[in-house]
């Protein structure tokens, strides 16, 4: 293909996933938002909406695969600070000032509630308007729409810009002097990483990987206790990974066991939507309490009928519950390096009867040569469209994120199909079948 018919091609890519997801939008008989829509629309928080994923990540990375081939490179490499104004935002509260004032806040007033200055408080939300957060509806004057009602407080998804106490960015600011470190550069080790680099020059205590601090003292500099589960929640919600409730069928099972459950963000709606199963909520002993309590406060129903149990694991230590019809691990094994997530795969393994499946719901990194989208694609994985980049390019930002974040924090990574299917064929498992769900997949790998 010439370079000149690379780029007509991307612009029919960008027509076509743009009118698949208008067509999703108007199912129904709905409007189709616009970037100043002051409500969310009805799919926003629907976990029917696999469909319009799929073409928004084909949409967004063929649209900046055509701005970054035709802008002047050094315009693509411009700092952006983007989430540090969503951050700032969002625990400033000014989603939740602005509610229910459709004609906004003048920031003087603004500034006033939420004690930033206002001249720098305007430039913050400028920046974000940008970016079609919030809505300048006349100067200095601003107000919610649908992109700024996803940060309320009341939303989980927020949280996931600063899970807590500043942990990530800690990490980012030494990450260039750990890989050039000449113990923690080279190592894989769970606990020794940029976040635990960041730790050792504050000089606190060190930890075995970033889930130990989870539960530290929250007055502890970067304790996160409090906002980390939400944050999990808020993921599932980026993710759409609820999608699953109605992608994949639960009818063929009965009972599913979560491995690394935290406090139940899949199993809780999974107990809601599909009240015949029973469910084990597996995780470290002391996140037990706070995920009864979530239970109990969330789907008191699947106490009283005993369709929930929870049973603590360590699961470097131990096997979960044995002979379970599904293993389900969300957001789990991409926590860790190979020789940790085969530590894990080897315990579900032994757990596992002769019709037990596992459930892997993770990303799946696109191969850069393509040699393999052939077998991907036969097995469920979609595959972009030529000339796209694989794996959908910057369709798939927060993957890419995520890798990073999990290499930050636990050395732990995000993975190509090939290092699924090594993974499991090492711990004697075999892949069946692939469930695409546009940002996540879930993996359902059998006994071999
Ligand atoms: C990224 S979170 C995913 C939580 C949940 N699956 C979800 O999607 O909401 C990883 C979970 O693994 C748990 N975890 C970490 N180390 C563990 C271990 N050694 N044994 C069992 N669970 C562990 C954490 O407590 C945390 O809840």
């Amino acid at each position: 293909m010439s370079t000149e018919a690379q780029l007509e091609s991307l612009l029919e890519v960008i027509n076509s996933s743009a009118r698949q997801a208008i067509a999703e939008y108007k199912k129904g008989g709905n409007d189709v938002p616009t970037i100043n829509s002051p409500e969310f629309h009805p799919l926003d928080n629907s976990a029917h909406n696999v469909v319009l994923r799929k073409a928004v990540r084909v949409l967004e990375g063929a649209c900046q695969q055509l701005c970054a081939s035709l802008a002047p490179p050094q315009r693509t490499l411009v700092r952006c600070y983007d989430w540090v104004c969503v951050d700032i935002a969002h625990r400033k509260g000014i989603a939740d000032v602005l509610d229910n004032r459709p004609e906004g806040l003048h920031v003087n007033e603004l500034s006033r509630m939420v004690r930033i200055e206002k001249t720098k408080l305007a430039r913050i939300l400028r920046l974000l308007t940008i970016r079609g957060l919030f809505k300048e509806v006349t100067r200095d004057v601003f107000a919610n729409n649908r992109l700024s009602l996803v940060i309320k407080s009341t939303c989980n998804a927020g949280y996931l810009v600063h899970p807590g106490g500043g942990v990530e960015l800690q990490a980012a600011s030494v990450f260039f002097d750990t890989l050039n470190d000449p113990e923690y550069g080279a190592s894989h080790d769970p606990g020794k990483t940029a976040l635990h680099y960041a730790m050792k020059q504050k000089g606190l205590p060190t930890v075995s990987s970033s889930f130990e601090m989870l539960e530290m003292d929250v007055s502890h500099p970067i304790g996160r206790a409090n906002t980390f589960h939400k944050s999990m929640a808020g993921m599932g919600e980026v993710l759409g990974s609820l999608s699953v409730l109605y992608q994949y069928p639960w009818n063929e099972v009965s009972t599913v066991c979560d491995v690394g459950a935290s406090i139940g963000a899949f199993s809780i709606p999974l107990a809601k939507t599909h009240s015949h199963l029973k469910i084990i909520n597996q995780d470290l002993e002391r996140v037990m309490p706070r995920a009864k309590a979530a239970w109990e406060r969330e789907a008191p129903e699947a106490l009283q009928d005993q369709r929930i149990d929870f049973v603590s694991l360590n699961f470097f230590e131990e096997a979960p519950v044995a002979g379970q019809d599904v293993y389900y691990l969300r957001l789990v094994v991409h926590d860790w390096p190979d020789a940790k997530a085969l530590t894990i795969l080897r315990h579900v393994r032994k757990a596992m009867a002769p019709h037990s499946r596992v459930l892997i719901q993770d990303f799946i990194i696109g191969n850069a040569d393509r040699s393999s989208d052939g077998a991907a694609k036969n097995i469920g994985v979609d595959i972009a469209p030529e000339p796209m980049l694989p794996g959908f390019g910057s369709g798939n930002t927060f993957m890419y994120q995520q890798d990073l974040i999990v290499l930050m924090e636990n050395n732990g990574k995000e993975r190509l199909l090939d290092d699924w299917t090594a993974l499991a064929t090492a711990v004697g498992l075999r892949l069946e079948k692939v469930y695409d769900l546009g940002d996540t997949a879930i993996l359902d790998f059998r006994v071999a």
